[in-house]
């Protein structure tokens, strides 16, 4: 069984729609190591300035966007499993995406599918596909 390292995602908004945040809530329980801290949507720079003053030295930060490199289910597990640290953070930008400045200064774009999704639907893709990971690492059935 490999371990699952923490994990932080910053979300720009709220998730509005009560049938996506009671799926949000399914897998935030299920998945402890998972931390959700959401900001105020503004502009994309201020957003991003403001995603970028909350890092710690040593965040490894993962932009979600359509751009970006797409995993199968188990190479993301794989991908979380070799983050040696407690340190990566997954950022979901508004509905005007996420600023140049915070694409540049992400080491890596991740992209759930070519398709773009509401900001509220990514999240949901995004946690459960978190959760899929950590069953994948410890073995369970979930993932079939
Ligand atoms: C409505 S989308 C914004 C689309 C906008 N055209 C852009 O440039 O990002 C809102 C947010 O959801 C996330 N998102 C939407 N679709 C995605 C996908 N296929 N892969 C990864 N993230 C996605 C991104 O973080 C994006 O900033």
């Amino acid at each position: 069984m490999q371990s699952f390292p923490k994990v932080k995602l910053i979300a720009v908004g709220k998730v509005k729609k009560g049938w996506l945040r009671e799926g949000v809530e399914v897998y935030l329980q299920r998945l402890p190591e998972l931390e959700i801290v959401e900001i105020k949507d503004s502009t994309p720079a201020k957003e991003g300035d403001q995603i970028l003053s909350i890092l710690k030295g040593g965040d490894r930060l993962i932009g979600l966007s359509e751009e970006g490199q797409t995993f199968s289910s188990v190479g993301f597990a794989h991908f979380l499993a070799a983050a040696d640290s407690n340190s990566l953070v997954f950022v979901i930008g508004s509905a005007a995406g996420l600023s140049p400045a915070l694409k540049q200064a992400a080491s890596q774009l991740l992209s759930l599918s070519p398709m773009t999704f509401p900001h509220e639907v990514a999240r949901l893709l995004l946690v459960e596909q978190l959760y899929r990971a950590k069953t994948i690492l410890q073995g369970s059935q979930y993932h079939k």
